[in-house]
């Protein structure tokens, strides 16, 4: 498919999106936003795609959601086209296959909310984190509020809703927003690097890890640790769980066939 707005290639059993405003810091448009979900939907279905890598430009991940194109919209208008509805905007948080973000420099509004819906943020040491909706008259849309409370706790959380305060890619790493720091130069290679490990793992037990943590953030404790247990148990259906512990006994590297 041809995108005007964010660039996609292929890395090995990697699928690697950038995103591609240079001249708006990556402001997520319309267009963007329809581009990334279109993207996502080719290499979840494309069988030899097994993990995700979502970047920007070493300036800026995204800046927000494109202010220029949403400032004149009414209220009938954002609420009858369910403006950031989880179509297209949240397209993201249905991917099966794991999504890493590789942020350097600014992840701000919807930025950052995007970076949060992927399954884990590896950072650029000059990456910058925030939710400065409400120094322009609103609030976050996309989860901002509800993902990074859950990210960073409370006080962290409350204190950049309502002040608009920038978190540094340090700051980000010791709040646990971020899983760790990466020179910006080598901040794709790593990603890349990482997704590709993912991708030769089983997938379908990766599948598995991934539903099991992210059940973390939807249920009880009790009923979690349940679920768990039943994805373990239904593992040891796998060929690839016979492979990866035979392998392990005879001391030799295992050979996953994805099933
Ligand atoms: C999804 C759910 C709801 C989400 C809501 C939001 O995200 S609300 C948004 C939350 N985000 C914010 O409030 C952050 C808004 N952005 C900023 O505060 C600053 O751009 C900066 C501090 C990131 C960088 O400052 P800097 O002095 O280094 O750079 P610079 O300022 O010169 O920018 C370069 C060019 O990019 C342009 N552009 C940038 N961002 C956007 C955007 N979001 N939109 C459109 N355009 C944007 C900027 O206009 C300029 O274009 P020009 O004039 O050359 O045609």
């Amino acid at each position: 498919m041809a995108f005007e707005t964010i660039l996609t290639e292929t890395r090995g059993p990697v699928g690697l999106i950038t995103l591609n405003r240079p001249k708006a810091l990556n402001a997520l448009s319309k267009q963007l936003v329809t581009e990334l979900a279109a993207a996502l939907d080719a290499f979840e279905t494309d069988d030899a795609i097994g993990c995700i890598v979502i970047t920007g430009s070493e300036r800026a991940f995204a800046a927000g959601a494109d202010i220029k194109e949403m400032k004149d919209k009414t209220f009938v208008e954002a609420f009858l086209q369910n403006f950031i509805g989880p179509n297209d905007w949240e397209r993201v948080t249905h991917t099966r296959k794991p999504v890493i973000a590789a942020v350097a420099g600014y992840a701000l509004g919807g930025g950052c909310e995007l970076a949060m819906m992927c399954d884990f943020i590896l950072a650029g040491d000059n990456a910058r984190f925030g939710q400065p909706e409400i120094t322009i008259g609103t609030i976050p849309g996309s989860g901002g509020t509800q993902r990074l409370t859950r990210f960073v706790g409370k006080s962290k959380a409350m204190e950049m809703c309502l002040t608009g305060r920038q978190m540094d890619a340090a700051e980000a790493e010791r709040a646990g927003l971020v899983s760790r720091i990466i020179p910006v130069a080598d901040l794709v290679e790593e990603a890349v690097k990482v997704a590709t490990q993912i991708a030769n793992l089983s997938r379908p037990v990766v599948l598995m890890a991934k539903e099991a943590v992210n059940r973390a953030y939807e249920t009880t404790l009790a009923e979690g640790v349940k679920f768990e247990r039943r994805l373990f148990h239904s593992s040891f259906a796998l060929e690839d769980q016979k492979e990866g512990m035979n392998a392990f006994a005879e001391k030799r590297p295992p050979n996953f066939k994805h099933r």
